[in-house]
């Protein structure tokens, strides 16, 4: 290994471009020496003023491109599951945005792949676990002064949805942050969902069911409560209540700056993802670089990726029948603490 950590970033989009930035200009220790895009002049623009850096319009052949040490995927997430395989067969560990792969079969296969291969390449991209609200939670819970944890009422506002996002993809995309934070933060397997589907709001594309609400069921009696609205159109809320035995405790109430003025008391909303939690997304790709560059892994695995799409389809399927319907999930494989295949 170099200096710094060679990195090639498939899929030059916003989160694509931003972590681009983010690796060449914030965490230290890497240098983007390859960026792979569809759309040549996209993947131009996120790396100008950069020298030496592959452009490639094909994921594999960023990844053979010299000096490739160790991928990014910011591509979409039907493109994860191929670009997951090819670096696995290169040997090279990943960072790969959420959802790992939405299909929870293709999600699997990522699974045993790594199982074969014997050893952790993937961290995935599910960022809360960074955010220090989040992270000051999961202490508080893990320390048990507050007593055995009952239920998390979550909040998931976007002010607007991004052109083709579906029904289904307030479930698998967005609501895909609060999966993975409910079974971090209690340690607990969903293993049923009932999504309720209110009127659809005014501000919302003519087809879109939103907002929705989410309720999963965890294997330790627990309850989490989610209210989705990807077209809030007032600002960027996300938002989660512990309800213990003994106590409660909530994040996401945006105590950022108060402004005084003309009479009144302003505070501050961010209006997206990349503002509300930019600290998160720094955190946790200066870890995963740490991490790559002394030979260890962190952060969410392929199995929580699994875990996430396996429960989030179980979602698509409730918000399609109306009904309460159970998560099914595969054997956890040793290589992430389970006993199975
Ligand atoms: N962690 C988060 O909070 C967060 C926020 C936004 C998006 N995301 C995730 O990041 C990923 C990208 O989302 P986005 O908002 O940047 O999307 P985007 O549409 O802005 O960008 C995706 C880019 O990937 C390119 N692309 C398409 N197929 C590709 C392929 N096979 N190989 C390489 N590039 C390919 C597209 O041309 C496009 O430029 C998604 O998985 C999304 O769910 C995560
Ligand atoms: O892909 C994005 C991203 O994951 C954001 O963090 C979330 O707030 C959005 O709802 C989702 O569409």
């Amino acid at each position: 290994m170099g200096q710094s950590l060679g990195v090639a970033v498939l899929g030059a989009g916003h989160m694509g471009a931003d972590h681009i930035r983010r690796l060449d200009r914030v965490v230290g220790g890497a240098r983007v020496v390859a960026v792979a895009d569809p759309d040549a002049e996209r993947a131009k623009e996120a790396v100008a003023g950069r020298e030496g850096v592959a452009v490639r319009t094909e994921a594999e052949a960023a990844l053979d491109a010299p000096g490739v040490e160790a991928v990014l995927i910011a591509s979409p997430g039907e493109a994860h599951e191929e670009a997951l395989l090819a670096a696995f067969a290169r040997n090279l560990p990943v960072l790969c945005e959420k959802p790992m792969v939405p299909d929870p079969a293709g999600a699997l296969r990522i699974v045993e792949a790594e199982a074969r291969l014997g050893r952790r390449l993937a961290q995935i991209g599910f960022m809360r676990r960074y955010d220090s609200e989040y992270t000051r939670l999961k202490a508080l819970l893990d320390g048990g002064r507050l007593g055995q944890p009952l239920m998390l009422h979550c909040v998931h506002r976007n002010v607007s949805s991004p052109p083709g996002f579906t029904s289904a993809m307030l479930v698998n995309s967005s609501v895909s942050h609060e999966i993975d934070a409910a079974r971090w933060l209690l340690g607990q397997e969903p293993v049923a969902v009932t999504v309720h589907r209110p009127r659809p709001s005014a501000g919302a594309p003519a087809g879109l069911l939103d907002p929705q609400f989410v309720l999963f069921e965890t294997d330790g009696g627990a309850l989490v409560d989610v209210e989705v609205f990807v077209n809030c159109g007032f600002g960027y809320q996300v938002r989660c209540e512990a309800v213990c035995e003994a106590g409660s405790a909530r994040i996401g109430e945006e105590r950022a700056m108060a402004v005084t003025a003309a009479g009144g008391l302003r505070e501050e909303v961010p209006h997206d993802y990349l503002v509300r939690f930019a600290d998160a997304y720094d955190r946790e790709v200066r870890a995963w670089v740490d991490a790559v560059r002394y030979g260890r892994v962190t952060g969410a695995n392929a199995w929580d990726g699994y875990a996430a799409s396996a429960v989030a389809e179980a979602g698509v399927r409730a918000l399609e029948s109306g009904v309460r319907t159970p998560v099914d999930l595969a054997p956890r494989p040793a290589l992430y603490g389970g006993t199975g295949a």
